[in-house]
C-alpha cells in the first residue's frame, strides 16, 4: 500500500467514530511530542470534527497531551466575526480548547472579518499564508509546517475545508491559503486551506458520518478527480485516513476496504 492509498476505518456509529478518533489523536499528538518534543495538528469545522474535540474533553487520557507543545492551525474558517458563535474557531473552543492549558501563541486561528483586513478576506487569507510559511521548515517546498495530522470534514457533495466541486479554490496550485466567496454552504465568504497545503501534512484523517455522506465518500473514492469531488484530492506525505461510520460507508464497494471494525 502507498502513502497515497487511503486507508478506511468504519465505525459502528457516529458517537463510536469520535471517540476512537480522539483516542488516535491524542496518541499520535503523543507520539510526535516523544519523538519531536512538538506537534502540530489542523483542526476543521463542522459536527464530526467538533465531535472529535468533544470526545478529546472528555477523555481521561486528554492528560497525557503536553498542550503548551502543540501548534493548532485551521484548514478553513467562516470570515465573519471573531466572536461569531458561526467560527470554527470558537466552536472548537468550546469543544476543548479553553479546557487545556494551551500556548495562545501556538493557536494559530484564521483572521475574522473585524479583524486588521476588514472585510478583504484575500488579504486575510495571504496573512494567514505568511503566517504558516513563518513556520514552515527552511527549504520547504509548499511553505507551511509538516503538520502531524491535518483533519477534514466532508461534505456532502465531496468538499473539504472550503474547497468546494468546481469551484476556483480547488483549482489553486500556487497558494497555500485562499479566501472563497459564494460558497455553497453558509456563510458564503470563507478563508481555506488549499491542496498543496492539505498535502503537506504528513496524514490527512477525513471524517464522515451519516447516511447523507454515503453517496459522497463513495464517489470521493472512486477517483472522479479533485475537481469534482475535492475530498479525493486531500491526501497525506505519510499516510491518509478515512474515519467512518457504516451509514456513511454503506455504498462504498466492498472491494475497496477491508471488513469493518466495530
Ligand atoms: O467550515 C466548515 O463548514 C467545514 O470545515 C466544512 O468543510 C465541514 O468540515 C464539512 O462541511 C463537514 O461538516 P459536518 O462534519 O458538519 O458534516
Amino acid at each position: 500500500m502507498t502513502a497515497g492509498t487511503p486507508q478506511l476505518v468504519v465505525h459502528r456509529d457516529k458517537e463510536l467514530m469520535a471517540q476512537a478518533a480522539a483516542a488516535r489523536l491524542i496518541t499520535r499528538i503523543v507520539d510526535a511530542q516523544a519523538a519531536r518534543g512538538t506537534a502540530s495538528v489542523v483542526l476543521t469545522g463542522g459536527r464530526n470534527g467538533n465531535a472529535l474535540l468533544a470526545a478529546i474533553a472528555a477523555s481521561p487520557a486528554r492528560d497525557a497531551v503536553d498542550w503548551a507543545r502543540l501548534d493548532l492551525w485551521w484548514g478553513d474558517e467562516r470570515f465573519v466575526p471573531a466572536a461569531d458563535p458561526d467560527r470554527n474557531a470558537v466552536q472548537a473552543r468550546g469543544e476543548l480548547l479553553d479546557r487545556v492549558p494551551l500556548d495562545p501563541a501556538r493557536v494559530h486561528v484564521m483572521p475574522a472579518s473585524d479583524g486588521v483586513h476588514g472585510s478583504d478576506v484575500e488579504a486575510a487569507a495571504a496573512a494567514y499564508a505568511e503566517e504558516l510559511a513563518k513556520a514552515a521548515a527552511p527549504g520547504a517546498r509548499v511553505r507551511v509546517p509538516a503538520f502531524d495530522v491535518l483533519l477534514l470534514g466532508v461534505g456532502p457533495d465531496t468538499h473539504v475545508a472550503s474547497l468546494f466541486p468546481e469551484h476556483p479554490g480547488i483549482r489553486e496550485t500556487e497558494r497555500t491559503v485562499v479566501g472563497v466567496r459564494g460558497a455553497p454552504k453558509p456563510p458564503p465568504t470563507r478563508i481555506s486551506l488549499t491542496l498543496p497545503a492539505i498535502r503537506a501534512a504528513r496524514e490527512v484523517w477525513l471524517l464522515a458520518a451519516g447516511e447523507d455522506k454515503a453517496d459522497a465518500v463513495a464517489l470521493a473514492l472512486a477517483g472522479p478527480g479533485e475537481l469534482q469531488a475535492p475530498a479525493s484530492g486531500a491526501r497525506g506525505t505519510g499516510r491518509t485516513l478515512w474515519l467512518l461510520d457504516r451509514a456513511a460507508a454503506a455504498r462504498i464497494p466492498a472491494q475497496l476496504y477491508p471488513p469493518a471494525s466495530a
